[in-house]
């Protein structure tokens, strides 16, 4: 299965870096197809204009309906199709998590619509709505400056869940947050050298004893998640 994905944004530079490293591999190898538009290719002005003041007064512009309504009918198409799902970036969404990835990953077409001032006009979510399944999702509780971002971290988390992305799937369901791990945070990592500017690798990780080893890992995982994390302890 190839997944197709389209980004709608007036930077589309942004996603220029899809091109490099695990991703550029999946595109490379088919696994997925990477489209960015340019949303003012969908104006018709001579200044190419996207955004507006906001009814009712406040701060900022807000990013016109026509030329978003315009490029859904041009990438997407004028006919109903919930498989297709449309991923809105926003700082008022739903929290992004691991589950939300694991299901996208399965997902054939993903649309990420990036606003930028200060969001995009509501009606094109509420069109969105009638048309395919919508995703508005927070990265977390801080503010960026558009969904360029997002769009790109939510985009990682997804494509690297597809089968055959990964080199080792079995280290994607050791991983946290992976379906059926308790919800703990990694224990610490070593590698070579053993000694290293006066620190030395902890020596139960050197003693080829499995058993003290995971035991070793799990106490510093639960440690790790009661000092910085006890929400996820619930
Ligand atoms: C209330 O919405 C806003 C208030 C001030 C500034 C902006 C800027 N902005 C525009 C489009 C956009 C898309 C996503 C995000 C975003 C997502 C997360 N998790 N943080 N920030 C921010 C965005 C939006």
């Amino acid at each position: 299965m190839t997944m197709r994905l389209d980004y709608l944004s007036i930077f589309p530079g942004y996603f220029d870096v899809l091109d490099i490293s695990l991703l550029g591999k999946a595109v490379d190898n088919g696994l997925v197809e990477v489209h960015a538009h340019d949303l003012r290719d969908w104006t018709h002005d001579r200044h190419r204009t996207v955004d507006d003041t906001p009814c009712g007064g406040g701060a900022g512009m807000v990013m016109k309906p026509d030329p978003w309504g315009e490029a859904f009918d041009g990438i997407i198409g004028i006919e109903p199709d919930p498989s297709v799902h449309v991923i809105f970036p926003t700082p008022s969404g739903i929290p992004f998590t691991q589950s939300a990835a694991q299901e996208l990953s399965t997902v054939e077409r993903v649309v990420f619509c990036c606003g930028r001032y200060e969001g995009i006009d509501h009606r094109v979510i509420d069109y969105a709505r009638t048309m395919w399944t919508v995703h508005e999702l927070s990265l977390g509780d801080y503010v960026l400056n558009g969904g360029e971002v997002a769009a790109l971290a939510i985009t990682e988390a997804v494509v690297r869940l597809i089968p055959g992305f990964m080199g080792n799937p079995e280290s994607l369901a050791e991983e946290s947050f992976s379906p059926g791990q308790e919800r703990l945070l990694e224990y610490p990592l070593f590698t070579r050298p053993v000694s290293w500017r006066g620190m030395d690798v902890p020596e139960v990780l050197m003693s080829g004893h499995h058993g003290r080893i995971a035991e070793w890992r799990r106490e510093e995982s639960l440690l790790l998640t009661r000092d910085r994390r006890p929400d996820l302890t619930d």
